[in-house]
C-alpha cells in the first residue's frame, strides 16, 4: 500500500510515512507574481541538451518519465538561480482528470491542466541519489501547459503512450531534445522547495517558467488514457497525479528573474 493520489494514499496522507511533508520548504506553492521579489543578481537560464542522451520512456505508476543518460555533462542546466552545473536526469508531467486542474504550481490560484518537470542534479555530488538528499542537490524546471492549439512538440511523447499504458511498462525513446518543449521566453520565478511526491526531499531549486506552452484538449485526453495500474489489475486512469499547493500561503514567496 504505497503512496499514490487516491483517497487513502494521496497527498493528505503522505505525512504519515514522510513527515517532511510538513517541512519548511515544501512544493508546490501558489505563485503570486505581484509578491515576487525582483532579483537583478539572477542570471538568465542556460539549457544545453543533447537529444542522443534520451534513453527510454517509462510508466512508473505515478506519471510517465523520459530518462536521460547522465554520466557526462552533455545535457545540462546552468545560470538562473543556480551555481555550477546540473545534469538532466528525466522529465515527466502532472495532469488533471479535466482541463480545469492538473498543475502543481498555481499562479494567483489558477490551476493549469498540466505541468512539465525537467529534473536536474548538481554535479558537485557523485550521483542523482546523493544529490537528492542535499539542499542544493536538485534543480527542476517547471513549465505550465495551457489549453490551446495542438502542440506538435508533444507528438513523439504521445505516440509512445500505447507502449507504456500500464505501470512498469517502458520502451526505448531515442533522439529527443527536451528543449523543443520549452516556450519562447525562459523568464522564470524561482524558490527553494522540495520534490512534490514522496520522499518529498527538500533539495530542489525550483525554476518555474512564466510562459506556458500549449496543449489541445485531444492531446490532454491522451494523457488520461494512461493507467496508474499494472497489466491485469482493475484499470485506474492516470489522472489528478498532482500535489496541490498548501491552502495558506507560505512564509516567503518566489523571487523573480530580472
Ligand atoms: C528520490 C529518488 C532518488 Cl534518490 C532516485 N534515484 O534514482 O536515486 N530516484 N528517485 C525518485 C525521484 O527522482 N523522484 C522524484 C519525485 C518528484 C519529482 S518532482 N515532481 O519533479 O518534484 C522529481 C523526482
Ligand atoms: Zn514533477
Amino acid at each position: 500500500h504505497g503512496w499514490g493520489y487516491g483517497a487513502n494514499n494521496g497527498p493528505e496522507k503522505w505525512g504519515e510515512d514522510f513527515p517532511v511533508a510538513n517541512g519548511p520548504r515544501q512544493s508546490p506553492i501558489n505563485i503570486v507574481p505581484k509578491e515576487a521579489q525582483y532579483d537583478s543578481t539572477l542570471k538568465s537560464l542556460k539549457l544545453k541538451y543533447d537529444p542522443s542522451n534520451a534513453k527510454g520512456i517509462l510508466n512508473n505508476g505515478h506519471s510517465f518519465q523520459v530518462d536521460y543518460e547522465d554520466d557526462a555533462n552533455s545535457s545540462i542546466l546552468t545560470g538562473g538561480p543556480i551555481s555550477g552545473t546540473y545534469r538532466l536526469k528525466q522529465f515527466h508531467f502532472h495532469w488533471g482528470a479535466s482541463d480545469g486542474k492538473g498543475s502543481e504550481h498555481t499562479v494567483n490560484g489558477i490551476k493549469f491542466p498540466c505541468e512539465l518537470h525537467l529534473v536536474h542534479w548538481n554535479t558537485k555530488y557523485p550521483s542523482f541519489g546523493e544529490a537528492a538528499s542535499q539542499p542544493d542537490g536538485l534543480a527542476v524546471v517547471g513549465v505550465f501547459l495551457k489549453i490551446g492549439a495542438a502542440n506538435p512538440r508533444l507528438q513523439k511523447v504521445l505516440d509512445a503512450f500505447d507502449s507504456i499504458k500500464t505501470k512498469g511498462k517502458q520502451t526505448v525513446f531515442a533522439n529527443f531534445d527536451p528543449k523543443t518543449l520549452l516556450p519562447g521566453s525562459l523568464d522564470f520565478w524561482t524558490y527553494d522547495g522540495s520534490l512534490t511526491t514522496p520522499p518529498l526531499l527538500e533539495s530542489v531549486s525550483w525554476i518555474v517558467l512564466k510562459e506556458p506552452i500549449s496543449v489541445s484538449p485531444v492531446q490532454m485526453a491522451r494523457f488520461r488514457g494512461l493507467l496508474f495500474t499494472g497489466e491485469g489489475e482493475a484499470p485506474c486512469c492516470m489522472v489528478d497525479n498532482y500535489r496541490p499547493p498548501p491552502a495558506s500561503e507560505g512564509p516567503s514567496g518566489p523571487r523573480l528573474l530580472q
